[in-house]
Parts: C-alpha cells; structure tokens; sequence
C-alpha cells in the first residue's frame, strides 16, 4: 500500500487527485497540505473533494505530516515544488510533480534533485497524452524533412497561468529532437503585426485561453496539397490525477532518479 499525500489539496487538480487516490486500492491517502494560513486548514479531506468525510484533516505544512506518507504529489506552482522537492530530499521521501511553468533555473534546479529523490516529473501524466508523444515522434521522424510545417495549438481553461501549456512545450521539444532541432531556437512563440512568411524549420505555437476546457493539444503537419493533425482532447482532470497515482505507486519501488510518465507506462 502506498501512502500518499497531496500538496495543494484545495486546487483543481488537488480536489480531482483526493478522489484518485480514494479509488486506488493499492494507495492510501496519508495526509493533503494546504497553502499556510489557507482558512481550509483543518477542512476534512473528503469533504474538500465532495466525498463525504474521510477523517484525514488539511493541514498547512508539510512538517505537519511528516509521518503520514511516503510519497508526495505535487500540483501547485514552480516556486512552491521546488521547496517541497527541497523537503522530500531532507526527509527521505518521494515525489510526483505535475506542476508546468518552470523556467530554465528551475528546471535546473529540480534536475539537481535527481540522484538524491526519487522523482517522476511530466507536464502531463495521461496515459494517452503520452502514447501521442510517441506517434509524434514517429510523424515528425516520416514528414519534418520532407516540406511539412510544424505547429503545435493548445487550449485550456481561462485560470491557467502559464503559456504554452507543458504539454505543448514537451510536444515541440519531442518533434525537434526527432529532426535534430532545438526548440530554443526553432520555437515560435509570438507572430504579430509584418513578422513575416515562416521559416521552413520553425515550430509555432499558439495557444488559447477560454472557459473551462480541461486540455487540449493539437500537432499540425501542413504542406501544399495535406494536412496531418495529431489530437488529444482531456474531458476531464480525473485522467491526470489517475496517471498521478500510478505513478506514486511506481516510483514508491524505484531508487533515485528524474523519471517520467513514459517510464511508468513502459513506453521508453
Ligand atoms: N502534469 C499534469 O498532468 C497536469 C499538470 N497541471 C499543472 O498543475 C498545476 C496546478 O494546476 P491547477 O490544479 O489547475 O491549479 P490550482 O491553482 O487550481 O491549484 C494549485 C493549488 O496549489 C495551492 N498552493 C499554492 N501554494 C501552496 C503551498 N505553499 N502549499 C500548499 N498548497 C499551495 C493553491 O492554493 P490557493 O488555492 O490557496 O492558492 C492551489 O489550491 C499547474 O502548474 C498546471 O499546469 C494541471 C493538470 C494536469
Ligand atoms: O493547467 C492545466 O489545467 C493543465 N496543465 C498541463 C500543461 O500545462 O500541459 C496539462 C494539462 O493539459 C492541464
């Protein structure tokens, strides 16, 4: 049994995560943290997810619960992940991150972290988002030398803070390494006002932010005469969270390492 908590319990992808792991046989849900002086600490976590009680109370630090888990689950904002990373390293736990937006420094800081945690981090942890990763790879390898544009649309609710969503960027990253490019300097974010026709190399982004679309990724292969679109559509958070909770269940067995959601789903 993998006792698990939540950081973030009062969030979108919290609440949907305490229901997760509620319907987990082999995980049980140790503790769940809210933000410091949240006024849901002490809230029942069943209540919080819309459960019933559970008997498992919201507490507001880590330190709190110290004892409670073995595995962390992480889906709040880059800042915050790195201090419970931090914590995890100093407390012998292990830790599923989920959180998107982390710049360069805070990618390498996480990265740091590697032989010390046992960690599973990706920007997004469905299964099928991750099975399209792989049919990414496989179109960009088949038409991105032969003429076809490449552009990568995504769509989500009007409360996400960052852009392009995680998932876009690990897409576009997969895609350019595929043709030896680097997103760094293929990746374009921005076209507005005389920009210009596009490069044959460059990877275009363009994102959308509008009511409450859970995610939605599309990569377009586009020359004279066809187009390829390759599609995710999430209709609901509980996907993540599920891929959240297998994922605490299988690194709870892996010694430390950067993991991703291919290795748990043994597609690398
Ligand atoms: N990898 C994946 O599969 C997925 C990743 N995500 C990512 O997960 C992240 C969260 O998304 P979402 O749930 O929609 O966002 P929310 O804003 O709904 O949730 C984040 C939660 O974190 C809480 N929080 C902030 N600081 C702390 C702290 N110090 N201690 C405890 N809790 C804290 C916030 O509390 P408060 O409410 O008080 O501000 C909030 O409840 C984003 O980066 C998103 O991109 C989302 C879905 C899937
Ligand atoms: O913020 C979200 O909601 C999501 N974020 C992730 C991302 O940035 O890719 C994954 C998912 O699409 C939902």
């Amino acid at each position: 049994m993998t006792r698990i908590a939540i950081v973030g319990v009062a969030g979108r992808m919290g609440r949907t995560l305490i229901n997760a792991v509620q319907q987990d046989p082999d995980a049980s849900l140790g503790a769940g943290i809210v933000e410091p002086g949240s006024s849901l600490a002490g809230a029942d976590l069943g209540e919080l997810a819309g459960q019933g009680r559970l008997g498992v109370k919201a507490a507001d630090s880590l330190a709190a619960v110290v004892d409670d888990f073995d595995v962390l689950i992480d889906f709040t904002a880059p800042e915050v992940t790195l201090a419970n990373l931090a914590f995890c390293a100093e407390h012998g736990k292990r830790i599923v991150i989920g959180t998107t937006g982390l710049d360069d420094a805070q990618q390498a800081t996480l990265d740091g972290y590697r032989d010390r945690v046992p960690m599973v981090f990706a920007p997004n942890m469905s299964v099928g988002v991750n099975l399209t990763l792989k049919l990414l790879e496989t179109a960009a390898r088949a038409l991105g030398d032969e003429g076809y544009d490449i552009e990568v649309i995504e769509a989500h609710h009007r409360h996400k803070v960052d852009a392009p969503s995680g998932t876009a960027l690990k897409m576009g990253e997969v895609v350019a390494e595929a043709l030896d490019r680097n997103l760094k300097d293929h990746g374009v974010f921005e076209r507005v006002g005389q920009c210009g026709p596009r490069t044959a190399e460059e990877i275009g982004f363009a994102t959308v932010r509008a009511g409450d679309i859970v995610g939605e990724h599309t990569v377009m292969f586009a020359t004279e005469g066809e187009r390829i679109e390759i599609t995710h559509k999430a209709s609901s958070r509980m996907t993540f969270a599920k891929g959240a909770v297998r994922a605490a269940r299988w690194v709870a067995e892996r010694p430390a390492g950067r993991y991703d959601m291919q290795d748990v789903i043994g597609l690398n």
